[in-house]
């Protein structure tokens, strides 16, 4: 098979596409900086604009089709594998963290010539953190969960706190919070700042992910402006969707965000990860996304500590995409030795 562990940006710079799944370095949190109300309020969106560069992008070519074996098997690692459903079981959420620990067949890896991957992380709801945390023991791969009353946001604010210090307790190394949507709705920054400093002084050293749930926000404007509020009030990440909304993540919200931290970037030097979550759930959705981040982002937020996708059934469409890359590339080694 031809595809190398290695891919060209648009720069010329080689990037490494099969790293394990945790960065060399963990990145410091996200410290925060005090509310600024006229960054916030001048944040503009041009609508049009990003709705034509989000049509454009699925034409693009910029993850080289030769090596999109190897983009998927990135893809795997920025996995936060989920399940979040009613009837989850503590024997489901050990088959997952099973998967998580071997996402791809050995046979497979190593027709492709690549050594083992696990995914970026498993993601849960609190009552089955203490499962996961177990079964994942020694793997190095963290557990997240979903707090903060997911995915509504509308428990009292004290239970709401609660839960993420008892999900930390329980071994959860990164939390995703929900903010309330209402805050943005009514134009209340002060309030979702507010919001989410507690959350995130309550996750102690925990990494915090904001989810905004924006098909709730009413507009790309207010997707902006509530990315930069959550980062200037110390998210570590910040999160499309719980996935039980019904727009979850789309690429023009995914412009937004990735922009506003772009531009967080360039005004504090501090980096803040992405996760679209809801809804991605085919190989080729992942290597639009990947696309996305390298273009505007750049390969530094193509680690497990700067991107993830919140994604249930993603890996299952990607291991097909590799199993049927593998049985191709053989059939046509076979055909040709065959003459
Ligand atoms: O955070 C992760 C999402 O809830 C997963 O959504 P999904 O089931 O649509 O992949």
């Amino acid at each position: 098979m031809s595809s190398t562990p290695t891919d060209t940006t648009t720069t010329g710079q080689q990037i490494d596409l099969h790293r394990g799944h945790l960065p060399d370095t963990v990145l410091p949190r996200n410290p925060g900086l005090p509310l600024d109300l006229d960054w916030v309020r001048s944040a503009a969106v041009n609508t049009s604009a990003v709705e034509r560069r989000a049509a454009s992008l699925p034409g693009r070519r910029s993850v080289k089709k030769d090596h999109q074996a190897a983009w998927l098997l990135k893809a795997v690692t920025l996995i936060d594998l989920t399940t979040l459903a009613g009837d989850d079981t503590a024997g489901r959420v050990r088959r997952l963290c099973a998967k998580a620990r071997q996402p791809v067949a050995p046979e497979v890896l190593a027709a492709l010539g690549m050594g083992p991957v696990t995914t970026g992380a498993v993601c849960v709801y609190h009552d089955m953190v203490h499962v996961a945390v177990e079964a994942l023991e020694g793997s190095g791969i963290p557990v997240a969960a979903v707090s903060t009353g997911f995915p509504a946001g509308l428990s009292p604010f004290h239970l709401r706190v609660a839960e993420i210090e008892e999900s930390v307790a329980a071994g959860a190394a990164e939390i995703d919070i929900v903010i309330s949507r209402r805050h943005v709705l009514t134009g209340n920054w002060q309030a979702l700042y507010d919001e989410m400093r507690a959350f995130r002084a309550a996750c102690g050293d925990a990494h915090v992910k904001a989810i905004l749930a924006t098909g709730e926000l009413g507009d790309l404007g207010n997707v902006a402006r509530a990315s930069l509020v959550c980062m200037m009030a110390g998210a570590d990440f910040i999160k499309t969707s719980t996935g039980k909304e019904s727009v979850n993540a789309t690429l023009p919200v995914s412009l937004v965000m990735i922009r506003a931290i772009r531009d967080y970037e360039a005004a504090t030097g501090v980096k803040v990860g992405y996760k679209p979550a809801g809804g991605i759930s085919k190989a080729k959705d992942a290597l639009v996304y990947l696309s996305l981040i390298k273009e505007e982002l750049g390969d530094r937020w193509l680690q497990p500590d700067l991107f993830r996708f919140g994604a249930s059934s993603l890996l299952g469409d990607i291991e097909r995409q590799l199993e049927h890359h593998v049985t191709g590339a053989y059939s046509a080694t076979h055909r040709h030795a065959l003459g």
